[in-house]
């Protein structure tokens, strides 16, 4: 079922474009982030989804109830001051009259042993998990996660995720904006890029490891050269990287003519990044 429909929507603030012809769908089930620099419109796009601006042009057909279908876990966590964790909930629920569901998600968020403490006495990741408790709260069928895992540590952000793997069985629609390209190579299925206001690249995760990638670790200035003249390819943290369309014979052999050691992989979501928003590294691109 298609949850949500963007439709060439554009979004003007003042004079400034910040969302030009946007289209996208979200279908029920699935896991999608939304992947950009600052600036370059994220928010704008959450704020529409949300019924919280209107577009400049275009047209946005959501299959849900902006105020009753949608959880939102913010990036920073607001609580109500000296409750404790069972009465912000219980307090978030009255606001929202909904089914009674405290305590299945005080267990699920792994949130019991701490419903009587309070809030002030949580733990950074004990904190993100109470904002998603409440973001649980309405049954959502869509689900923001807007920078989840801020501040968490290495075992609160596998929990985190975790309890995503899990609400991911259970039909709802998780829409994701992080600049954590691991965690969300590792947990989403699909990935929307945004450039200056402009959808530049809409991907699954299938689709991406279509493709490999070659990795070379600490090349030689002349490898760099010889390689991005004639190949393409970026360089990050003393590694080139050179996308798989490149990724043939006559460079195989040029490598280990030159006995340059590289390795073969599948495409993730940062070299896609880089692939976006960084500029290609040195020497011009041979056209082939
Ligand atoms: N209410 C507003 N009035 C004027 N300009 C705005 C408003 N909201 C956003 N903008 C501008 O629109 C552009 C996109 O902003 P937006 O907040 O959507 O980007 P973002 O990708 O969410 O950024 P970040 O990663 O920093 O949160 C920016 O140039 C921003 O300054």
């Amino acid at each position: 079922m298609e949850l949500l429909q963007f439709n060439e929507v554009s979004k003007r603030f003042s004079k400034k474009n910040v969302l030009e012809n946007v289209s996208f769908t979200l279908q029920a089930n699935e896991c999608a982030a939304l992947i950009g620099p600052n600036g370059s419109g994220k928010s704008t796009i959450i704020n529409l989804m949300l019924d919280l601006l209107t577009p400049d042009g275009g047209s946005i057909k959501r299959n849900y109830r902006p105020t009753h279908d949608v959880g939102v876990m913010f990036q920073n966590d607001y609580f109500p001051e000296n409750l404790r964790v069972r009465e912000v909930l219980d307090l978030h629920q009255s606001y929202y009259g909904v089914k009674n569901l405290v305590d299945e998600i005080l267990q699920s968020t792994e949130l019991s042993s701490v419903a009587k403490s309070n809030v002030f006495s949580l733990s950074g990741g004990q904190k993100r998990r109470l904002s998603l408790a409440i973001a649980l709260l309405v049954a959502p069928k869509l689900l923001f996660l807007d920078e989840p895992t801020n501040g968490m540590d290495v075992q609160s952000r596998e929990l985190f995720w975790n309890q995503i793997q899990q609400l991911k069985k259970s039909e709802r629609t998780i829409f994701v904006t992080s600049h954590n390209l691991d965690e969300l190579n590792d947990y989403c299925d699909r990935f929307i890029f945004l450039k200056n206001g402009v959808i530049v690249k809409d991907i699954t995760k299938a689709e991406m490891r279509n493709e490999r990638m070659l990795v070379i670790a600490s090349p030689t200035p002349d490898t760099v050269h010889a390689v991005c003249r004639n190949y393409g390819g970026r360089m990050a943290e003393d590694i080139l990287f050179v996308p798989g369309a490149a990724v043939n014979d006559q460079l195989l052999s040029y490598l280990q003519e030159q006995q340059v050691n590289y390795a073969e992989r599948f495409k993730d979501v940062k070299d896609v990044y880089r692939e976006i928003y960084m500029q290609e590294g040195s020497g011009e691109k041979a056209s082939r």
